[in-house]
């Protein structure tokens, strides 16, 4: 199968035209003095990182977005990067924060979450947000996850009822992607390293997500014939030559031919995962700009605001 091949599910058509609906509105929403500015924060040296914070930077300008990547030693104090994002919370040219993850151990994670502001979270990390997914409400989610999801729904296959399996756990991909679609019905399985078999468990899927970090991971034998295998992993790979080369979790060489369709890495989850964090940019700038019409009634009257 080559990837021309109709089961390989490509990132790219989706990823554009999301980026299309999103420079519209990031176009009216700038015409009306709002512009929308994201600041990426960056701790330390990670490939996948700078490979995700590149892409964001090339498709921020395609969408008409500011962006600004703010980048800290691996040694840099929590303290310093909470005063930091602060700054960003303080400053009203900052629609949008992301922190890239992972950060360096000496970093509580959930604590520099927290000191995102609500409004600012574009991932929607902050853990008073994150619960918005348990209740169903989805505009906001995890960008990878809702990517992926994105992704399956591609294949037009009922996710009501479907037997799904998510491999990973992580706060940022697998949780999510398992609350999503719980929300779109389906039947969640959610495998991590303490599962007794992988394998019996990823063979009963229609659908399979992974998102483990280990090359490889799901060889065809793991596979239920037909099934879609989203490969979420992103892995830097040496060949002999020297060369390096990205892959994924997913042996897509032998389980091309087993499964129906299959995400390619490069050139799947990862450019719908940067539409999608352009997106929730312009749903929190959104969501800014309907606290300042409230707070200053702007158009409106004062009592009708209330009412809403
Ligand atoms: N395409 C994209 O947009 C994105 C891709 N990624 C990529 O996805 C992968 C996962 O990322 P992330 O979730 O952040 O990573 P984490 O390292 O945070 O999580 C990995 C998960 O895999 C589980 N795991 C580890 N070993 C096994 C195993 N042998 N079998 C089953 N489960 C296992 C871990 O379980 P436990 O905790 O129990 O050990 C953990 O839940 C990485 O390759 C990353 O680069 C990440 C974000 C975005
Ligand atoms: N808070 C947080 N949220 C994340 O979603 C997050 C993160 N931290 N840390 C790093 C990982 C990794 N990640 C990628 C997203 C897109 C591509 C991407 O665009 N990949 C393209 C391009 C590959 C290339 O240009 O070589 C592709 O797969 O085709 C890569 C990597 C998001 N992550």
């Amino acid at each position: 199968m080559s990837t021309t091949d109709s089961r390989y599910l490509k990132g790219g058509p989706v990823a554009k035209r999301i980026i299309e609906s999103v420079r519209i509105a990031a176009e009216e929403a700038r015409a009306e003095g709002f512009p929308a500015k994201l600041v990426s924060i960056t701790v330390g040296d990670v490939d996948a990182v700078d490979v995700y914070v590149r892409n964001q930077r090339a498709k921020a300008a395609q969408a008409g977005i500011d962006f600004e990547e703010r980048r800290f030693p691996a040694d840099v104090t929590a303290r310093e990067l909470e005063a930091a994002i602060h700054g960003m919370n303080a400053d009203p040219r900052v629609t949008g924060i992301i922190i890239q993850r992972p950060v360096p151990k000496h970093i509580p994670v959930k604590a520099l979450q927290s000191a995102v502001h609500p409004l600012k979270d574009v991932e929607g990390m902050h853990p008073a947000s994150i619960g918005n997914i348990v209740y169903n409400q989805l505009d906001l989610a995890p960008c990878t996850a809702a990517a992926s999801v994105e992704l399956l729904k591609e294949t037009g296959l009922d996710l009501k009822g479907l037997e799904v399996v998510v491999v990973g756990h992580s706060e940022i991909v697998g949780k999510p992607i398992a609350f999503l679609l719980m929300s779109e019905g389906a039947t969640v399985t959610v495998c991590h390293h303490m599962t007794r078999s992988l394998a019996v468990h990823a063979r009963r899927a229609d659908a399979l997500f992974v998102a483990v970090g280990k090359p490889r991971l799901i060889k065809a034998d793991m596979v239920k014939p037909g099934a879609a295998v989203i490969d979420i992993g992103i892995n830097s790979e040496t060949l002999p030559d020297g060369t390096t080369r990205i892959v994924g979790d997913v042996d897509t060489e032998s389980v091309k031919d087993v499964a129906s369709w299959i995400t390619p890495v490069p050139g799947g989850v990862g450019p719908i995962t940067v539409s999608i964090l352009l997106r929730n940019t312009m749903v929190a700038l959104n969501r800014q700009r309907e606290l300042y019409r409230a707070s200053y009634a702007v158009g409106e009257q004062p009592g009708q605001i209330a009412a809403e």
